[in-house]
């Protein structure tokens, strides 16, 4: 993190005070502040393939944006809040925030400079970095951008468990902290926009390189992909999707890591009682930003039940939805240790590259540390339900 980012306390004000000296000399903001202009602005910008790609099923995600509405946060007065305190630990990690980015795969698809643009702003805000399996730099590129800013891997299992194997050790020597299997994706589901526009990334070879770049998937092929990628393509759909992964093959992993392992994707609570079960140690309640099942529940309304059958026994974390500081405190409040932040860092990738990004987390960090301060609260650790009503149990 940057030395005048360092206190987080002023974190808020200063970004605030920023905008209004820079206005002063006749500069607005070069981005949206609004995630909803955000979005507008980013579509508009990208092709149409590109967006569609972006998209997900239009009801679950305008589900998972309503169900934000159903709490209101109950402000109180009178706190003395000139001190603030955004950090937090998670299994003994200290975040300097409680936000991570999740993990979004083929971002050479959004901006030329993809993940490594946003590694960088990642450093400069030190807002940890979740990469993903079908991301279109490297695990090591990646984290040569990211200094000592916390970094997590998301493993897409696939057929080849030495493959899965071989990521997750290259993630382990480059200094990733934390393995986050994504459960909800062993099958891509039905997405209307890319059938329309009949574009899948992988097919033109995007979102491969950690798979181009590992020993176990060379080997596995009669030509390198310099020379072959239509094998490699071929070799990649062959191994990449899982449908037959099930809870007894955890133990696998477990006993090829010793990081923490993180389940995403989670939504009933049977699964998370699984989870512990299996001895993972943290749990994602995500609905993967309703690109997968369409028509599921919200996941801000799935949170409680997951949270309840946790009971405390491992942390919950949480995304699909979290667009506004608001969104993290109520999330927080209702039992999630942390929140991942998909699209609107896309967003910002797409309008600005590094410093889009980069604006689009200051401007969440600032928003999030005032929002707590004028909602009477000091320190995120102090947040519980008691913050919040239910609109739809008050009416
Ligand atoms: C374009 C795109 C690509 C994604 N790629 C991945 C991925 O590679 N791995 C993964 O676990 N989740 C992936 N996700 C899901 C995100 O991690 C996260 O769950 C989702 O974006 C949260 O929803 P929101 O963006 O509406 O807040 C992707 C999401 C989007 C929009
Ligand atoms: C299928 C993945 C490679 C990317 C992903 O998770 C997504 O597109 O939602």
């Amino acid at each position: 993190m940057k030395d005048d980012q360092k206190s987080m306390p002023s974190y808020g004000l200063g970004r605030q005070m920023q905008v209004y000296m820079q206005g002063l000399q006749g500069q607005l903001p070069s981005l949206p502040v609004a995630p909803e202009a955000l979005e507008q602005q980013a579509i508009a910008h990208l092709s149409q393939k590109a967006s569609g790609y972006l998209a997900g099923m239009e009801d679950t995600m305008q589900a998972n944006l309503r169900a934000f509405q159903h709490w209101s946060i109950l402000p109180r007065m009178l706190r003395d809040v000139s001190q603030r305190q955004l950090s937090t630990t998670i299994l003994g990690m200290q975040l300097p925030v409680p936000l991570l980015l999740a993990p979004i795969g083929v971002q050479s698809i959004i901006h030329l400079e993809a993940e490594i643009a946003v590694a960088r702003a990642a450093h400069a805000t030190g807002v940890p970095m979740i990469l993903s399996t079908a991301s279109s730099r490297s695990i090591e590129a990646v984290a040569q951008e990211l200094g000592n800013t916390p970094r997590w891997f998301q493993l897409y299992w696939s057929k080849n468990p030495d493959l899965n194997a071989s990521f997750v050790r290259r993630a382990e020597q480059a200094g990733y902290s934390a393995i986050v299997v994504t459960l909800d994706t062993r099958l891509l589901s039905w997405r209307e926009q890319d059938i329309q526009n009949a574009y899948l990334p992988f097919l033109l070879g995007e979102g491969l390189a950690n798979y181009f770049s590992d020993p176990v998937f060379r080997q596995a092929l009669a030509q390198p992909p310099e020379e072959n990628p239509g094998m490699a393509i071929r070799y990649f759909i062959d191994i990449f999707l899982n449908p037959s992964l099930t809870w007894d093959q955890l133990s696998f992993l477990r006993q090829h890591t010793s990081l923490p392992i993180f389940l995403k994707g989670i939504l009933h609570p049977d699964d998370a009682r699984l989870a512990i079960d299996a001895g993972m140690d943290g749990i994602i309640v995500s609905n993967h930003g309703g690109r997968q099942v369409g028509g599921s529940r919200a996941a801000l309304d799935a949170l409680p039940a997951v949270v309840e059958a946790a009971n405390g026994q491992l942390p919950i974390l949480f995304d699909s939805g979290i667009r506004r500081g608001s969104d993290v405190l109520k999330a927080i409040a209702l039992g999630a240790k942390a929140v991942l932040l998909g699209r609107p860092y896309i967003w910002g990738l797409a309008l600005g590259g590094e410093a889009g990004v980069q604006q689009v987390l200051q401007n969440l960090l600032a928003d999030l540390d005032l929002t707590l301060a004028v909602s009477g609260f000091s320190s995120i650790s102090q947040l519980d339900a008691s913050l919040l009503v239910n609109e739809r149990l008050a009416q």
